[in-house]
């Protein structure tokens, strides 16, 4: 199931709550000597996970750190799959780092590297890639959508799925395999199972294709829906990016050219992850460093979900588009020229006329972009992996009658290895054990 790499002998330990001041800071110990780790600075360890409280103290001096929550976790059920503790102190930088110290003390111990609490969980086969990068994305997520789509990721929505759809692969090869070493032997019927074998792959196929065919939702729902405020300088995209995101974020003057590299806000609009980006002022210029910033504009918007295409009421509206980016025109300083732009959405920052309006357009935009039901594939490493997996499904799929068998057997191979790396799970030993307990070969 997990990979076959040492496992670590020795015993990591950090602040699990982040490095500021708090009212709780909770320390994570993993490894051989985490008991260890207890009886030196708690005296003991307590009852198997349960929390009490006990006296710290620094294994050289004696002298009491603090009066902590501790807690013994003997491995292997644990979150790493090793014997844990956790020391739920109060929450001072001193104490903290007094306590820190302390544990470097203990022989065997060292601080853990980012993600090393994680890295062993993988190890020791307690979770899969894709519940690892769960974990990674519950505790970066902003919104409510992405904490839904984290939490069934680190529930395992994906790994199940596609662990399935390997163990689909996995008979598929094994079948394949047995048809090379016995048609020859007449135990076979190899036309027979040709048929059911390319049926077979062309539904895996399907399987796999329907569930990459999702406009990318669980990618973008990652990222966050891009939002581009374009336009000529000084059509308000600098005064509009602050008004929606009610921060102070960009520099407005009513000099035009202000605003020169792109600002980036992100938004949570109704649950939903939402980049704005303000730009500079798209006008043919002398000045270099505006005309990158120009060029940068132009990228941005080709990047971009959606455009918001800024006029000023008091101007004429621009004829041309900006791509073939979706695209909302928007006339802005409404208060200036009321009546002004029909069929657009009309705005004001002065008045906050129409803004209201803009944000339910702009949400509602992403809420088609991130579309109905959940995602399934939420990285592009998922997408290329399964992508290749499908690739060679479909070949095995299309194969004509009497095609070599040995090269239908080694594209399933790489199907299954391909399946494989989205979970982690590399090799093909398990297929071996399918064979040979499936088949009865033993004569
Ligand atoms: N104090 C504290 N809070 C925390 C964590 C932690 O490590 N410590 N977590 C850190 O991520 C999260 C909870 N995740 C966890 C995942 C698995 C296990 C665990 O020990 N699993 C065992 C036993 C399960 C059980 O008791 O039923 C297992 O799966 O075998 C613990 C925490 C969030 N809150
Ligand atoms: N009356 C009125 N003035 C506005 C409104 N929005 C922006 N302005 C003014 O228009 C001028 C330009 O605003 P900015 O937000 O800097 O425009 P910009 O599009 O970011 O300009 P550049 O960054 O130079 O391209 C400033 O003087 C703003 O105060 C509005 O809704 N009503
Ligand atoms: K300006
Ligand atoms: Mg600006």
């Amino acid at each position: 199931m997990t990979p076959s790499l040492p496992t670590p002998t020795d015993t990591i330990f950090a602040p699990a709550s982040g490095f500021g001041r708090a009212a709780v800071a909770v320390v994570r110990i993993s490894g051989p000597a985490a008991g260890a780790a207890l009886d030196r600075l708690a005296g003991g360890r307590p009852e198997p996970r349960r929390l009490s409280l006990r006296r710290l103290r620094d294994p050289a001096s004696h002298e009491i750190l603090d009066q902590a929550l501790v807690a013994w976790l003997p491995g292997p059920a644990t979150a790493t799959g090793e014997d844990m503790a956790e020391l739920h102190l109060h929450g001072g930088l001193a104490v903290r780092a007094a306590v820190l110290r302390a544990l470097a003390s203990v022989p065997g111990c060292r601080p853990a590297e980012a993600g090393a609490f994680s890295r062993r969980a993988f190890l020791n086969g307690r979770i899969d890639l894709t519940e690892a990068e769960g974990i990674a994305d519950l505790i970066d997520a902003e919104t409510e959508a992405q904490r839904v789509q984290a939490l069934r990721q680190l529930d395992g929505a994906l790994g199940r799925q596609v662990a399935t759809w390997r163990e689909t692969g996995i008979d598929l090869l094994a079948g394949a395999e047995a048809a090379l070493d016995f048609a020859d032997e007449g135990d076979v019927d190899a036309d027979d199972l040709d048929a059911a074998l390319s049926g077979r792959a062309a539904a895996l196929r399907d399987a796999i294709q329907g569930a990459l065919a999702d406009g990318r939702r669980g990618e973008r729902l990652r990222e966050g829906f891009c939002v581009v405020l374009a336009g000529a300088p000084n059509a308000g995209k600098s005064t509009l990016l602050n008004a929606l995101s009610g921060r102070d974020a960009a520099i407005v003057s009513d000099i035009p050219g202000t605003t020169r590299d792109t600002i980036e806000v992100r938004c949570d609009l109704g649950g939903l992850p939402v980049i704005l980006v303000d730009t500079a002022g798209l006008r043919a210029t002398e000045d270099a460093i505006e005309a990158e910033g120009v060029k940068r504009t132009h990228r941005r918007i080709r990047s971009a979900d959606l455009v918001l295409h800024l006029m000023p009421a008091d101007g004429p509206a621009v004829a041309e588009g900006l791509g073939d980016i979706p695209t909302l025109r928007i006339r802005t300083k409404s208060d200036l020229a009321p009546g002004a732009g029909e069929g657009a959405l009309a705005v004001s920052a002065v008045t906050g006329a129409g803004l209201d309006a803009l944000l339910d357009a702009v949400q509602a935009a992403a809420a088609a972009s991130f579309g109905q039901g959940d995602a399934l594939v939420t990285r592009e490493r998922h997408r290329a992996a399964l992508t290749r997996a499908a690739g060679h499904l479909d070949r095995v799929a299309a194969a004509p009658a009497g095609f070599p068998p040995e090269l239908i057997a080694e594209d399933l191979r790489l199907a299954v290895r391909a399946l494989g790396e989205v979970g982690g799970h590399v090799g093909v030993e398990e297929m071996l054990d399918r064979l040979f307990s499936g088949f009865c070969i033993g004569k």
